[in-house]
């Protein structure tokens, strides 16, 4: 395996120095060997390799949306060397075979550590809970269980899964959407969804099953996440459950933090997403949040789909959107390059902190120094990319971003001090 020196790095966007990547671990550069490979690293930051604690790869079942492969190597060229597959594939990663088979498969491809979602209950249909425990003892040993895609509605079920998984340190992620508030639901509920003639989707919907589970999840004293949180209320709500000592997390999705319902007056369902684009006070609720801490990290909730299921009226489109790629360039935008974040914050938002939710920090979101595992990004804050959506390394298009000027981009990215991108293109 190739020793990197890694030469005038901005780590975390501090002084310039030097780093050396050899056998997978952080080294003195004063011990680089003399046939090193070289990188001239002026004008990049360093930041820890980036965890994702939700992605859709699709595989198994939907390989046409997406594999283990093509889904890992897009959160390569993001800067990611761990993603958390979540369990909405076909068959339902519900039980120990399937979670070890995405476990193994992303092994294989070997461009980021795979770690797999559980589904909390039998084939998501929200009714008995899947074997949790047999998932976590298995090679994959998941951490995190979620139905995302659904929402584990029942009261009665969610307490139980949220009892359960404190036997091995779970948590449970919720997608908070009460089904009965949103049957047919399209896009944000406002004035602009009565314009639109397109079924709205209240905050109120995310906002009653976030307050019911950090209520639950103290009472039981167990660990809560929140997965996509759109709505200012609902970050008013989780700043209230914390500041009473309740253990909940949660998570914004960079979409989130740009793009407004606005958008959805195109009709274009690229725009169609799960939970809704929302109103620009949330999108500012949501920016607040994440600078002060109340929303603990950005997740991209990368949801590829086929041409096919995106290329059709609004109501019959699929909900989501492409997001590996573009994550980090949209944290600059919306965060960093306001003041809103140093890229410290940064780190903490996406690597530190959803490596410790899911339980994986002993070998991910780790600080860049001696002697910690080699999983590195440079990321050069400096540049200007159009977004292409065929130069994308998903199988799908349905990136928001289409022809978007964005700043940004990560010019390497090191997996235990393997390059999986040099260059910017996969290596
Ligand atoms: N976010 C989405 O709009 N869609 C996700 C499901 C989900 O994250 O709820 C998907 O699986 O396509
Ligand atoms: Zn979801
Ligand atoms: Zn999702």
């Amino acid at each position: 395996m190739s020793e990197y020196l890694i030469k005038n790095v901005a780590v975390l966007g501090g002084t310039p120095t030097d780093l050396l990547l050899r056998d997978g671990v952080i080294a003195d550069p004063a011990d680089a060997p003399a046939d090193a490979e070289v990188i001239d690293a002026s004008g990049l930051i360093a930041l820890p390799g980036l965890v994702d604690l939700h992605t859709h790869l699709r595989e198994p079942g939907r390989e046409d949306a997406e594999t283990v492969e093509t889904g890992t190597r897009a959160a390569a060229l993001g800067g990611f060397t761990a993603v958390h597959a979540m369990a909405n594939t076909e068959p339902v990663a519900d039980t120990a075979g399937v979670v070890e088979q995405v476990w193994r498969l992303g092994r294989e491809a070997g461009y980021c550590d795979v770690y797999p979602v559980g589904a909390v209950t039998v084939g998501l249909d929200g009714e008995r809970l899947a074997e949790l425990g047999a998932m976590a003892d298995s090679a994959a040993r998941v951490r995190v269980f979620s139905d995302d895609g659904r929402c584990v509605s029942d009261a009665v079920l969610m307490r139980r899964a949220l009892e359960y998984v404190k036997a091995f340190d779970g948590v449970v992620a919720q997608h908070a959407q009460e089904p009965r508030l949103t049957v047919d639901a399209q896009m944000n509920e406002g004035e602009l969804s009565g314009r639109l003639g397109l079924a709205g989707w209240p905050a109120v919907a995310e906002e009653a099953i976030i307050a019911r589970d950090v209520l639950l999840a103290q009472h039981v004293g167990s660990r809560l996440h929140v997965c996509h949180v759109s709505t200012s209320g609902s970050v008013e709500l989780i700043r209230w459950a914390k500041g009473k000592g309740v253990d909940v997390t949660a998570e914004a999705c960079p979409h989130h933090l740009l793009l407004t319902d606005e958008l959805a007056a195109t009709y274009d369902p690229i725009y169609k997403v799960n939970p809704p684009l929302r109103s620009a006070a949330d999108v500012a609720a949501l920016q607040e949040g994440l600078a002060d801490g109340t929303i603990d990290i950005v997740a991209t909730d990368h949801a590829p789909h086929p041409h096919e299921d995106k290329d059709c009226e609004w109501a019959a489109a699929a909900f989501g959107m492409l997001g590996l790629e573009t994550a980090l360039s949209i944290v600059q935008q919306t965060m960093v390059d306001p003041g809103r974040l140093d890229w410290a914050g940064v780190a903490e938002r996406m690597s530190y902190a959803p490596a410790r939710i899911g339980r994986v920090s002993d070998r991910h979101g780790r600080p860049v120094q001696v002697g910690e595992p080699a999983n590195v990004v440079l990321y050069d804050p400096g540049a200007r990319r159009t977004i292409e959506p065929s130069e994308s390394a998903s199988l799908s298009r349905n990136t928001p971003y289409r022809g978007m000027e964005l700043p940004g981009r990560v010019v390497a990215t090191f997996l235990r001090g393997k390059a999986t991108v040099l260059d910017g293109k996969l290596a």
